[in-house]
């Protein structure tokens, strides 16, 4: 049974069909009596045959249409007997409307609008996002978030929009990690991360590189392949000198010379100050070509010469010669800071010759301990493809644009120009902050250790002392300069007002070792010719008193 609210569309066409049928059978009942009346007053007979045409088709029509209608209507005549007038006029109003089409029964879900600046600025660019994670380096923020409504490209494509919406001074660091994409923002807070609260001694020849996003050190093994060797880049601010003086002092401290010994080369002079006294230099900080060149070929003499030994015993590298051996050869490491600007006060000549003995050193040098830090500010200049394939560990600081970083990484993996400076680095696709070690650091760190001066200790009658603090089987010619610890040494003789002979050079210095007294003789006579001391004696009688 019908009710009124229960009625169906198909019945509320009938009706208006209905309608139309009445409306259209009146039309047609009123032209046809109008068109009699007009035939009685034409004469023609046409006329009169037409018009009665008219009539007879427009009567059929309006008997057929009725029959339609009462057909229709009979289940309303039904239902309007069974349904109040109101009803049926309220159902007939609905009825008369023109049809609608079938309303959609999609439910939409309405996400409320996020409240992570992050997401929320990416919403308005109508990309949804899903948090994931916030985590906390001492220099940033990395967001972890996972796109919901869009690609992973869009989101990588926003870094500027992100830049004007969040405030930022440079676009945000985004990449993928741990499967969702991540964005790195500078923390309003920006901490350093202390040497002292991360360094620790290590029998491997680690140095720190800084600090990851899960707060922990990240250091490199120089006796293995992938990092025996640093090539590094930094504008000036970016935390270079920082980061050199810390890498240095993670690997000396509580390391005596006999392990390690030091070169620098520092064309700018004044970075490495606090490691002028360092015992585990081999000779005094250089900052001009010749004589980082010199260095350089002593370097590779040296590395045939330990190839050779290494022959003799039958072992491939450093590790085997020290264990095998009772002799024991201390690792070197040869570091670079300013590498351009030294490129730059070289000749021709001496470019090629620098060149050729870098990557001669980086080649082969690894297994016989010797290892070589490079950097530069400008890397585009100064760093061949050579170059940069002999050195494997790359360290990237703030540079001024792509092509720099691209220069050190040899690809565009990272773009250095979007570091925050300060010690913010780049290294190994992971984002670190380089360590900052105060002078208070170095003291606290350095008490009673290798940093201090050793000449205060030496006591040159027992040549084993000396020999710990001064061990090294670098053997130098007469050519050369001074190395620091023979000087610490006569300074030592210098206070005490003693004298210094030959043979207690000999016997505590394997610097000395080798040498004939002749040589040792020249040393003390360069001493004397520089109004150090005076010499007296011959051959290995030879004795050296300081002034
Ligand atoms: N790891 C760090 N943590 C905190 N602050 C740092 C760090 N490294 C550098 N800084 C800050 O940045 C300043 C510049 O650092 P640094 O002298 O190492 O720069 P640089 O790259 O060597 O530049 P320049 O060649 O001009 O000396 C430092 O004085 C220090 O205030």
């Amino acid at each position: 049974m019908f009710t009124s609210d229960k009625f169906h569309t198909s019945q509320a066409v009938q009706v208006t069909e209905s309608q139309r049928v009445v409306r259209r059978a009146s039309t047609f009942i009123f032209v046809g009596s109008m068109a009699l009346y007009v035939s009685t007053l034409i004469p023609s007979h046409w006329a009169q045959k037409l018009t009665t045409m008219a009539i007879a088709t427009g009567l059929v029509s309006v008997s057929l249409r009725l029959d339609k209608l009462e057909e229709s209507h009979k289940p309303y005549e039904a239902i309007a007997h069974q349904q109040s007038a109101a009803s049926y006029q309220a159902w007939l109003n609905y009825a008369m409307q023109p049809p609608k089409k079938e309303a959609q029964v999609t439910q939409e879900i309405i996400k409320p609008t996020p409240t992570h600046p992050i997401l929320k600025a990416l919403y308005g660019l109508k990309l949804e996002c899903d948090f994931v994670q916030e985590l906390r380096s001492p220099s940033f923020i990395r967001t972890l978030i996972k796109p919901t409504n869009c690609k992973v490209s869009q989101v990588l494509a926003t870094g500027q929009e992100l830049q004007l919406e969040l405030g930022l001074e440079l676009p945000p660091v985004m990449s993928i990690s741990k499967g969702a994409i991540a964005i790195d923002t500078p923390r309003p807070d920006r901490q350093s991360a202390k040497f002292i609260d991360y360094w620790q001694k290590s029998s491997k020849f680690e140095a720190a590189i800084g600090v990851d996003i899960n707060n922990k050190l990240v250091s490199i093994d120089l006796s293995q392949p992938e990092s025996c060797h640093v090539l590094g880049a930094g504008t000036t601010g970016s935390g270079k000198s920082v980061f050199l003086q810390c890498f240095l002092l993670s690997l000396l401290l509580e390391r005596p010379a006999s392990e390690l010994g030091l070169l620098i080369c520092d064309a700018k002079r004044v970075s490495f100050l606090k490691f002028k006294d360092c015992q585990n230099l081999i000779a005094p900080i250089m900052s001009q070509p010749d004589e980082a060149i010199d260095w350089l070929e002593q370097m590779v003499n040296e590395m045939e010469k330990r190839y050779q030994m290494f022959e003799r015993l039958g072992v491939e590298n450093i590790e085997g010669f020290n264990q095998r051996s009772s002799e024991k050869l201390p690792r070197i490491l040869f570091l670079f800071d300013e590498f351009g600007d030294l490129w730059d006060s070289c000749t021709k000549v001496q470019v090629d010759k620098l060149e050729n003995l870098i990557i001669r050193l980086g080649q082969k040098a690894r297994a016989a301990g010797i290892h070589l830090v490079v950097f530069t500010q400008r890397p585009k200049k100064v760093v061949s493809p050579r170059l940069r394939s002999n050195c494997p560990a790359r360290v990237l600081l703030t540079v001024p644009d792509s092509a720099e970083s691209e220069a050190i990484l040899g690809n565009k993996s990272f773009d250095g120009s979007q570091l925050l400076g300060r010690g913010d680095l780049f290294f190994n696709g992971d984002r670190l902050q380089a360590l900052l070690a105060d002078d208070s650091d170095f003291d606290k760190l350095t008490r009673g250790n290798n940093l201090q001066n050793p000449a205060q200790n030496v006591d040159l009658d027992n040549p084993s002392i000396v020999s710990t603090l001064v061990n090294s089987s670098i053997v130098v010619n007469s050519s050369s300069t001074l190395s620091t610890p023979l000087i610490k040494i006569l300074e030592y003789a210098k206070e005490k007002d003693c004298f210094i002979t030959a043979s207690q050079v000999k016997s505590g210095i394997r610097l000395f070792r080798d040498s004939p007294v002749g040589e040792i003789r020249s040393y003390f006579q360069w001493l004397a010719d520089h109004q150090h001391g005076v010499v007296r004696g011959e051959a290995d009688m030879l004795e050296f008193s300081a002034q």
